[in-house]
């Protein structure tokens, strides 16, 4: 039997020892029960059951002790598994650990001989003597006590638990009338260092404000009771939300990888420059937690090291996220965050593991990482700007890695999401111009701007002219009065490009003076308006594919069917068709028959702006729809 099957065995054996502990307690439990409950249903509270009970209590106290005794030795166990599992190449178990290994956040120390801990091991501190806790002194003592919680203003509502890590399990509670989330230490007896390493972590928090740090209200520090009370986050953490479905109101978007990244660096920022810097080291999606309007905060700040002096050394962290520094075990500072973070946001982006499992062990990793230079294989379509980013952020040299002061004050997030969302390379110039940093503006505010750097003439295209009207309905939602960069990065794909004010204007007439145009409209909306309708019966809408149209119109069979127009800079031409046409118009006009359309769908909103505009007294009520662009049927 080779020594990691021993430690496992070992463990094994431990685990099932703790099993029948519990097994037992809990007979005593019920046994104590039934006594109490028959000393109150007897004449006589003080029979002789009181000394039954007493001893029942002792023994129970005794086999609380003997479960504490044993998981601490599981402790131990695991901190030598992880060491032996960091020393040894691949073989077949070792895999099997590997798949947890990589996913967890363990500390090792500086040491020759790597003494590591494993993260479900409860500490993040060695217990040699070399490596205690510093007890907590005076002025830590009085923070700790400003922020403890009365075990009795604690409750736990055990049916909602939203998860578990390293420390012990997560659930949702309610403090003093308030709803919140309630780290419940999995280990509950500890001795003296393990005692000052959770206080530490306690002082360490009550330190830490900020909107992108996840806000610590409180603990309870007595053993048996050991807690952590934070706000809750009702969306949890971000790896969890990695892993929804692509048509889930919860998905990660472009847009919102982004900037989830960007509430990131802000919190990590916040950190660095704390005095003294807090590094983080255990950067990773389980600890970014997410709140109902999506702001992010940063959590878990159990591996967080005060730095003091320019850099410090000692392993953190789960390994898929560790810069090359860590993973040899040499000195590291900020930086080595920087690095997690790049890992971070390129799995963002691509809702993939980091290295796509192309490594089975620690040593492959640390060997691939930190000797060979691999990285993450960028995918092609991101563009230019981000590549460079995330080539910066998992720099090997870490003197070149950008801090997450340059982040957020270049605003480099902020300049990446309109790449993503914007093709149209005027349109880029003029958002990150004038509006970079925000994802949406006010009309009022837009208008005005586009105008100017455009060279369109606000006296003829003023609010009144129907082209502007259009433009507006094209951008700004009916329930809104707000542009997102969205919408104007969608607008631009299908009316685009930006680069004479006039000429765009023209086309945004044009389009939408379309007969039958009814601009954005999902194939549901689309087969509600034709219902009832005669064969031929057609609608020109925006494709699902940005920079693409779509003809919608009821065959001679009264089935719906959609045809696909592209948009390219030689004109408008059908899906695989090879004849450019200078203008949908055109491309309708010259195809007409041969697709067997016939009469254009009247109703919509730009139907009902130029009918409008040619006779002001039309009742127009029963031909309008109106559809928020953002809210598809
Ligand atoms: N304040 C909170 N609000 C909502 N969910 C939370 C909160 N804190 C933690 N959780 C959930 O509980 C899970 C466990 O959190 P915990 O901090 O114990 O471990 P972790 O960070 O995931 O793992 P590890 O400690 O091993 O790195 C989180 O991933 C998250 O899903």
């Amino acid at each position: 039997m080779n020594k990691i099957q021993e430690i496992e065995k070992n463990i094994n054996q431990l685990n099932d020892e703790i099993k029948a502990l519990e097994i037992r307690q809990a007979l005593k439990d019920l046994e104590i029960k039934s006594l109490v409950d028959l000393s109150i249903s007897t004449a006589n509270p003080q029979s002789n059951n009181k000394k039954k009970i007493d001893t029942l209590f002792s023994e129970t106290i005794a086999d609380l002790m003997a479960q504490a005794e044993k998981a601490q030795k599981i402790v131990a166990l695991k901190k030598d598994l992880i060491s032996s599992l960091i020393d040894q190449g691949t073989n077949g178990s070792v895999v099997d650990y590997w798949e947890q290994l990589k996913n967890s956040s363990f500390a090792k120390t500086t040491s020759p001989d790597p003494s590591v801990i494993l993260n479900s091991g409860t500490t993040t501190q060695d217990n040699t003597p070399h490596n205690q806790t510093p007890p907590t002194d005076e002025s830590e003592e009085k923070e700790i006590e400003k922020w403890e919680i009365d075990k009795a203003d604690i409750i736990f509502n055990r049916e909602a638990k939203l998860g578990s890590g390293a420390f012990g399990s997560v659930f949702k509670g309610v403090v003093r009338g308030k709803e919140v989330a309630i780290k419940k230490l999995t280990q509950q007896f500890f001795d003296e260092s393990i005692m000052n390493e959770f206080k530490k972590e306690v002082c360490l928090m009550t330190k830490l404000r900020n909107p992108h740090l996840l806000l610590f209200m409180g603990a309870c520090t007595t053993p048996g009771d050991l807690c952590i009370v934070t706000e809750l986050m009702p969306k949890g953490s971000v790896h969890s939300l990695l892993r929804v479905k692509d048509d889930s109101p919860d998905f990660i978007t472009f847009q919102r990888a982004i900037l989830i990244a960007r509430d990131t660096a802000l919190g990590m920022n916040w950190l660095h420059l704390s005095n003294p810097p807090i590094l983080h080291l255990d950067l990773k999606p389980a600890n970014l937690l997410v709140d109902n309007n999506w702001v992010v905060k940063v959590a878990d700040f159990g591996l967080s090291k005060i730095k003091i002096g320019s850099s410090t050394t000692g392993q953190a962290g789960s390994p898929l996220y560790m810069a090359p520094e860590m993973l040899l075990n040499k000195e590291y500072d900020e930086k080595c965050d920087v690095f997690s973070f790049g890992i971070l946001l390129w799995e963002l982006l691509t809702k993939q593991e980091p290295y796509n499992k192309a490594f089975t062990s620690y040593p492959e990793l640390s060997t691939g990482v930190a000797h060979r230079g691999v990285r993450p294989t960028i995918p092609d379509y991101f563009p230019t700007r981000l590549k460079e980013f995330l080539n910066r952020c998992w720099e090997q040299n870490p003197v070149r890695r950008p801090s997450f002061s340059d982040i957020t004050k270049q605003k480099i997030l902020d300049l990446i999401l309109i790449d993503g969302l914007v093709t149209d390379h005027g349109g880029r110039q003029f958002w990150a111009h004038h509006f970079l940093g925000k994802e949406e503006v006010g009309w009022n505010q837009f208008y005005p701007a586009f105008c100017s750097s455009f060279a369109i003439d606000m006296r003829v295209h003023s609010g009144d002219s129907l082209t502007v009207k259009c433009l507006r309905l094209l951008l700004v939602p009916i329930d809104s009065e707000s542009v997102s960069l969205e919408q104007f990065g969608k607008i631009l794909s299908w009316f685009g490009p930006l680069n004479g004010g006039e000429e765009f204007m023209d086309r945004v007439n044009s389009i939408c003076s379309i007969k039958g145009f009814l601009g954005e409209a999902s194939s549901k909306n689309v087969a509600q308006y034709l219902a009832g309708k005669k064969s031929g019966t057609y609608i020109i809408r925006f494709s699902s594919e940005p920079g693409c149209y779509a003809i919608s119109y009821l065959s001679k069979t009264k089935e719906i069917t959609h045809t696909k127009v592209v948009k390219q800079p030689q004109g408008y031409k059908h899906f695989g068709g090879n004849t450019f046409y200078p203008s949908i118009d055109e491309l309708i006009k010259n195809t007409f028959k041969n697709l067997g359309l016939k009469d254009p769908f009247e109703g919509g909103q730009f139907h009902a702006l130029m009918q409008g505009a040619k006779n002001p007294n039309l009742n127009l009520a029963g031909a309008y729809i109106a559809v928020p662009l953002s809210k598809k049927i």
